[in-house]
């Protein structure tokens, strides 16, 4: 059987990692596609060269024309441009949105059967317009940021707790931005609701808040350390837990930008939720009752969202 194609449109910070995560992994061959001319072919050239070393079977191309991403199992876009300090995600909206018309009408006239995920932000007004511009069922089209969010808050909980990360579970819903919602109810170690250690004296409220302040703010956190740009690493790490879950049908339980329409009490929008990704794209999306107190911060999440996508359909008609 061949081996699975995976496109990756944008080579920059993540898109080059997650060409290295994704040969190191076997998931497929990759094609690397970017307009800025000798960047994608080096970073697959020098990927490939890691090869021998690593002892990896993946076969790896660079390059600046659509016609070679055809036939892609899966498409990661990270194409666009990252904040700066000083920046909120926000204002990234009106460049990246042309962006992801170009790359939605290149999906859509070469690889009209893959799996999408969108990395590039604003997240949830990225993939929503992303799916409008490729044309591309809504199952097949999905967003990045939750099992990003959700790792940075089971990495700050683990410190905490001085237990391994692995053993932390932790759900992190809504809009991929300060408002998100990081679900203490739905978080554990080893199955102890955050709650129940709270009151176990493992940790105190308090520090409990300062640690969900801290998710929140993740992005800018590393965004002021580098100054150059955003995350890389673990959002690359990120989308490929997503993308290994459709190409091996593992149905994981994974937070991710879904287009909700008739659950959350959404009609038509892509917002963070949980879904159960395998083989059909995003299979299910897991309709959880939340508390009215979650609910409040959801529904402040979506709301952010929903401006965006007003000013998406503000900027380029055909969305309206
Ligand atoms: N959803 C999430 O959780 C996260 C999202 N991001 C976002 O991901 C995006 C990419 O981040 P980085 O890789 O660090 O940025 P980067 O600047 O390193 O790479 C972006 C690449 O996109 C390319 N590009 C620009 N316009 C293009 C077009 N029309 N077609 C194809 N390629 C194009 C650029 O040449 C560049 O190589 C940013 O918007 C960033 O904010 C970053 C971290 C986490
Ligand atoms: O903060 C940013 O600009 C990049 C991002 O979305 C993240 O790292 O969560």
């Amino acid at each position: 059987m061949a081996r699975p194609k995976i496109a990756l449109i944008g080579a920059g910070q993540i898109g080059g990692t997650l060409a290295h995560l994704a040969a190191m992994k076997e998931l497929g061959d990759v094609v690397l596609f970017d307009i800025s001319e000798g960047t994608p072919e080096g970073k697959a050239l020098d990927i490939a060269e890691s090869g021998p070393s690593e002892g990896f079977d993946a076969r790896l191309k660079g390059t600046s024309d659509y016609a070679d991403i055809a036939g892609a199992d899966v498409c990661i876009v990270t194409a666009g441009v990252p904040r700066k300090p000083g920046m909120s995600r926000d204002d990234l909206l009106g460049i990246n949105l042309k962006v992801m018309k170009a790359v939605g009408e290149g999906i859509r006239e070469n690889a009209p059967d893959a799996f999408v995920i969108c990395i590039t932000n604003p997240l949830d007004a990225m993939v929503w317009a992303l799916q409008k511009f490729s044309g591309l069922p809504t199952e097949k089209v999905c967003g990045m940021a939750g099992v990003l969010d959700s790792a940075r808050f089971r990495h700050f909980l683990s410190l905490e707790f001085d237990v391994s990360m692995k053993d932390v579970t932790a759900f992190v819903l809504g809009g991929h931005g300060d408002t998100m919602v990081p679900l203490t109810r739905y978080s554990t170690v080893a199955g102890i609701p955050l709650p129940d250690l709270v009151k176990m004296g493992w940790t105190s409220q308090e520090k409990l808040d300062a640690i969900v302040q801290r998710t929140r703010d993740g992005g800018a956190e590393i965004v002021g350390l580098l100054k150059t740009g955003s995350a890389f690493y673990a959002p690359a790490t990120s989308a490929i837990e997503m993308a290994e879950s459709y190409l091996k049908d593992q149905k994981r339980l994974l937070p991710c930008a879904a287009y909700c329409d008739g659950v959350f009490g959404l009609d038509g929008f892509y917002v963070g939720v949980p879904t159960v990704i395998g083989a059909g794209g995003v299979e299910r999306i897991v309709d959880i009752k939340l508390t009215k107190d979650e609910q409040a911060m959801f529904d402040n999440s979506v709301a952010a969202v929903k401006g965006l996508v007003e000013a998406c359909k503000g900027i380029d008609d055909s969305l309206a």
